[in-house]
């Protein structure tokens, strides 16, 4: 039996749309082992798919047949830490998770690069999918087929903190709101700053990360979407926050703070009530540089 840990990743980092992201210290746990048919438990009762619809499975099973080796049937564990559909991360956790296990079990006939470009293929994106296996701060282009990465370690010296409202918000409706077309200087306005925003997370450069930050191309028409976040966004800035940005697809809002503000959670956990947000979450999370693990076999 294989015992995988898989990190939640945080996507676009406000202006690096489909490019950009990080793993945070936030684990799914899956287990996983040959059978003779089909057996998946949510360890923790959270609420998942157990049948063959389960993205973990369907996609373990995807790369048996891919390599044409024999698929008996699996049985899978979960442990769930990464809430579903909150622009976390948590169906690229789940790809990767069949994808990095399917391989282990066949003794890894496929290399780590091309799970890579599996995963970004089942995605549609790889800037979940790519930091979810490698970890770190990933800047990715993927061209259809595969996937041009670079992941960069960062420094421990920086929280990501991920307020994470009550309410659902799936991928396929935050980009149903997004337009075909934009204005060429939206383009210039977020190049410049999904460059910056990179660079700078690398070199410790934080003073530029909220303008680095900014977006035209996605955030504006998804905050829409998510009731109350212009305001927790507010909240953040106020509270000393280097930048701010819609998690992913959202609607989870990630502010990034310097690792000494140390108690900037319990501020925005107390604020929220205020504004109106029961029910919201807060979890202050590192870096993960290490990504994927196999932690038994
Ligand atoms: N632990 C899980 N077990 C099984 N299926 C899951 C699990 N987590 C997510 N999924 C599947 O992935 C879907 C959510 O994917 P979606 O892309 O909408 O959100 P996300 O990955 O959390 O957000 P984002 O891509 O913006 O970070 C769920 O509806 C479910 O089908
Ligand atoms: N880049 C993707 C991340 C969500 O999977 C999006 O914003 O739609």
């Amino acid at each position: 039996m294989l015992k995988l840990r898989i990190p939640a990743t945080s996507a676009n980092i406000g202006p690096g749309f489909d490019s950009i992201g990080l793993a945070v210290g936030l684990y799914n746990y899956v287990t996983l082992e040959e059978y003779d048919g089909l057996a998946i438990e949510s360890l923790d009762g959270k609420e998942i798919p157990t049948d063959e619809t389960n993205l973990v499975y369907t996609t373990a099973k995807r790369l048996y047949e891919l390599c044409g080796v024999p698929f008996r049937g699996l049985k899978i564990g979960q442990i769930n830490n990464i809430p579903l559909t909150r622009g976390l991360g948590s169906s690229s956790a789940c790809v990767i998770a069949g994808l990095k296990g399917a391989n282990r079990l066949m003794g890894n006939p496929v290399s780590d690069d091309e799970l890579l470009n599996l995963a970004a293929g089942i995605e549609g994106h790889p800037d979940n999918s790519t930091p979810a296996l490698t970890g770190g701060l990933v800047t990715a282009v993927f061209d259809g087929k595969k996937v041009w990465y670079v992941k960069q370690e960062i420094k421990n010296d920086l929280r990501f903190v991920a307020i994470i409202p009550d309410f659902e918000l799936s991928t396929a409706k935050a980009r149903g709101v997004l337009p075909d077309t934009v204005p060429r200087r939206d383009g210039v306005f977020n190049l410049s700053r999904a460059a910056l925003m990179s660079v700078s997370l690398y070199s410790g450069n934080y003073h530029n990360l909220r303008v680095a930050a900014d977006d035209r191309l996605h955030q504006p028409y998804r905050m829409g979407l998510v009731k109350g976040g212009g305001e927790v966004m507010d909240a953040c800035f106020q509270l000393g926050a280097y930048a701010a940005y819609l998690s992913g697809a959202g609607p989870t809002i990630m502010a990034i703070v310097d690792a000494n503000l140390r108690d900037f959670g319990d501020c925005i956990a107390r604020r929220l009530p205020e504004l109106g947000l029961d029910g919201w979450q807060v979890h202050t999370l590192s870096i993960d540089n290490a990504g994927t693990v196999i932690e038994r076999v």
